[in-house]
């Protein structure tokens, strides 16, 4: 095979890989067996061996990285991270509508989001390509994680759309990899760790991204900061572009007419939450048009237009799942 039939076959393989990782780890949903994504994994391997010179840092053998880094750099976020107040009751959510009222003229509808309970970061793509990746931090400086992001498979190395966009989301351990990895741990004589929350921000932060790679992290999208084109209305509007756009948003996101209706949402998740397969600590909820979210602004440090309503903590039902895996 000459270099010119091996770039097309690299390619080929390379469109494949990631639709079958695609199906795999963001829809759950393989459409090959494992052995045929191993061997075109090996296929692709060997071709980019023989030909150096075609390797492309969208293929699929660079998921995970070389070296390990010396530090991380600081990351300016143009439009700042915020962070959300919070709401304790139902009460507390109607104050919030009813403040929100006082904001704007027209009807406000809100969009649901179960508030998952890992790492905020950026996700930075440049003509269909992921180029950076970053913690929150403060909110305004954070630290390029891109090549730990870069390893988490439901993450995409490219997408279809050549705009500059900046996608937001929280990168978790669901629970099974949590667990596996405490096992690992205290199997080693480790600290074990505290929650999937520690968890996840501790294999964010390893400088060496294979050590990111092996803790099976995931990762649900679900807002945008910088976009060149900004041309859609709504926040739920958003999130259906981001999953046409191939990132796993959270499933069970849901647009509500009135603040009863999120007060019911509200009460269904607190009961099915321990069914879950990752940790939430509660409930995100955002006025979804977003001319009423810039009519509604910001406090100081987080959003009028945006509440968390936060559930109690879950030490007791983390430590009974424990309790029945072990
Ligand atoms: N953890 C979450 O699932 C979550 C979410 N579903 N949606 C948002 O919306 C942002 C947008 C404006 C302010 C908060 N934030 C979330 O988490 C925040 C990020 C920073 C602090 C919280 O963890």
């Amino acid at each position: 095979m000459n270099k010119q039939e091996a770039q097309q076959r690299i390619a080929e393989l390379t469109d494949l890989l990631n639709q079958y990782n695609y199906e795999y780890h963001v829809l759950d949903n393989p459409s090959v067996p494992d052995a045929e994504y191993d061997q075109k994994m090996q296929e692709i391997r060997k071709l980019e061996e023989q030909f150096p010179a075609l390797v492309t840092s969208e293929s699929p053998t660079q998921r995970v990285g070389g070296e390990p880094l010396d530090a991380f750099q600081k990351v300016q976020h143009n439009v700042p991270m915020l962070s959300l107040g919070n709401a304790f009751g139902a009460e507390d959510l109607r104050d919030f509508a009813r403040r929100a009222r006082q904001g704007t003229d027209a009807p406000i509808s809100y969009v649901c989001e179960l508030k998952i309970d890992g790492l905020a970061v950026s996700l930075l793509y440049e003509n269909g390509r992921f180029v950076r990746g970053a913690t929150r931090g403060d909110g305004t400086t954070g630290e390029d994680i891109t090549s730990n992001l870069r390893t988490i498979r439901s993450m995409p190395l490219t997408i279809k759309d050549t705009e500059t966009i900046e996608v937001r989301g929280e990168a978790f351990m669901p629970h099974q990899s949590f667990l596996k990895l405490n096992e690992q741990r205290e199997n080693n004589d480790a600290e074990p760790f505290a929650n999937p929350r520690n968890a996840a921000a501790g294999s964010l932060r390893q400088l060496d991204p294979k050590i990111a790679a092996g803790r099976n992290l995931d990762i649900f999208l679900y807002g945008v900061g910088e976009w060149e084109s900004q041309t859609l209305s709504s926040h739920s509007e958003r999130l259906t572009y981001l999953k046409e756009l191939g990132f796993k948003t959270n499933p069970e996101w849901k647009k509500c007419e009135t603040i009863e209706e999120v007060i019911e949402y509200v009460e269904y998740w607190e009961n099915e939450r321990p069914n879950l397969n990752y940790e939430i600590d509660g409930i995100v909820v955002k006025v979804d048009n977003l001319d009423q979210q810039d009519e509604l602004g910001f406090t100081a440090k987080s959003p009028r237009w945006a509440i968390a309503y936060k559930f109690p903590a879950e030490e007791v039902i983390t430590i009974l799942r424990e309790i029945e895996l072990s």
